[in-house]
């Protein structure tokens, strides 16, 4: 962190997403990856421990590099007692490790915390079953633990629902690729949800050698081929995926910097009185929380980008403004724009967002109760928050993380409007952003 004239400059932290990815490819590989740049973080721990127990080497250097010795395309399970995976509260590592090991031979025990045995994965068990996988649930069927045994995947053509988590097609994409034929997967149900995340899924499989063709329906309702970089969010019925069998080929590659945990710093920016400068953020980046930009903007930020990075400060004229905004595409940068929206000038309407009921907490509920504290005008939608202009409460206040890292991170952009939350447990940012508070001292 550097500060000048005002200026405060911070380097992003790695994307949480495209490091998962990035080490599952490896994993699938044939041979030795070099990756650097790699997010360290509780959820990336249990990914990399999750790979370790289906056969893959993975070690980090005192540099941060991160070498993985592939499975090449088969993910090892056990025989007379299941491969265990503890994916603790990262529902990336549940859904993609699932479909993950599916492409595997043995047998797999996946389990987390008690919060993950209450978020769903049932749309994808059904979807890995009709290529071959078979569950058994211990508890509540459709929900964590559970023991999958399979064969491998056998390829051919299904559907999933995406309509609560876009982490079931990315787990499908990652899995289809070592299956024995092609997989044709089509999406079903009303909708699907955080599209972005699944191109971030076709982005590291093609440069891991598995390149996904992605098919849309044209107006005689035949299915041809498609750009999927120019798709910005996907149609029931309308888009399908043609995963061909392949091998990951193992290579070096660097992750780039995480928007969603950028946002937190970019939203104090726009509410503080110093601009805020981030590196390693890629303005052409397939992150869908890139959308941060365009919403702080909307608000009345000044946004400019050099060669140093992206830089996010207050309105040069008058107060932010409150923003009318879908974000079914971007959902973890829901609890950032609340917190804006609450020092707003005029209401803000977010909505496309039911599915932040099943994060890490029910985010919906969690940003309207705590907000709500420090006197925000907020009301729960089904899909999102409406939030009105109101005069803040400034002081300290106890506040509740809900064991959540996205609530606290967001809540400390209060700090700007005279607020001093006090976290139950504010040691839950390291799921992760391990390094947050230290970084956050910088912007204080
Ligand atoms: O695939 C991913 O890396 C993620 C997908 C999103 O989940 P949903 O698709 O369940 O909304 C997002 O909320 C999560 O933080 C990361
Ligand atoms: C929802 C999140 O992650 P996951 O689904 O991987 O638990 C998140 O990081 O906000």
């Amino acid at each position: 962190m550097t500060t000048a004239n005002d200026l405060i400059h911070i380097a992003a932290p790695a994307s949480k997403s495209l490091s998962h990815r990035a080490v599952i490819a490896a994993a699938l590989s044939e041979g030795k990856s070099r990756l650097t740049g790699v997010l360290q973080s509780v959820d990336l721990d249990h990914t990399m421990d999750c790979l370790r127990a289906c056969g893959a080497t993975i070690v980090r250097n005192s540099d941060g590099s991160v070498e993985v010795t592939g499975v090449s395309g088969t993910p090892r399970g056990g025989e007379s007692k299941p491969a265990d995976l503890d994916v603790h509260e990262s529902g990336t590592t549940c859904r993609l490790m699932t479909g993950v090991v599916a492409a595997g031979r043995g047998s797999f025990r996946i389990h987390g915390a008690p919060r993950m045995h209450e978020r769903p994965i049932g749309a994808l068990a059904q979807v890995l079953e009709n290529l071959g996988s078979v569950f058994v649930w211990e508890g509540q069927k459709g929900f964590p633990p559970f023991v999958l045994s399979t064969s491998g995947v056998s390829g051919g053509s299904v559907n999933v629902d995406a309509g609560e988590s876009s982490q079931y097609v990315s787990g499908l994409l990652l899995a289809a690729a070592c299956g024995a034929e092609t997989t044709r997967l089509g999406l079903s149900g009303e909708k699907v949800v955080s599209w972005p995340y699944v191109a971030l899924t076709l982005q590291i499989m093609e440069d891991f050698g598995v390149p996904v063709e992605v098919e849309e329906c044209d107006e005689n309702g035949n299915f041809v081929a498609c750009d999927w970089r120019s798709i910005t969010h996907a149609v029931p019925g309308k888009t399908r995926f043609v995963v061909k069998p392949g091998r990951y080929q193992s290579r070096d590659a660097a992750v780039e910097g995480d928007w969603s945990n950028a946002s937190y710093f970019l939203a104090a920016g726009a509410t503080g009185k110093r601009a805020i400068e981030l590196s390693g953020l890629r303005q052409d980046s397939l992150q869908g929380d890139r959308a941060i930009l365009d919403i702080l903007e909307e608000m009345g930020a000044e946004v400019s980008w050099s060669e140093n990075g992206v830089k996010v400060g207050p309105p040069k004229n008058g107060a932010l403004r409150g923003v009318t905004v879908d974000m079914a595409a971007c959902p973890d940068i829901v609890p950032t724009v609340a917190v804006v929206a609450a020092q707003a000038s005029s209401r803000t309407v977010i909505s496309g967002a039911a599915h932040l009921r099943i994060k890490e907490c029910d985010r919906i509920e969690a940003m309207r109760s705590q907000l709500s504290k420090v006197g925000a005008k907020v009301q729960a939608t089904d899909d999102g928050l409406i939030i009105d202009p109101a005069p803040l409460t400034p002081g300290p206040v106890d506040m509740k993380s809900f064991g959540d890292h996205r609530i606290p991170m967001s809540l400390s952009i209060l700090e700007n409007a005279g607020i001093q939350p006090r976290f139950d447990t504010p040691e839950c940012v390291s799921k992760s952003f391990p390094t947050f508070w230290e970084m956050w001292e910088n912007v204080r």
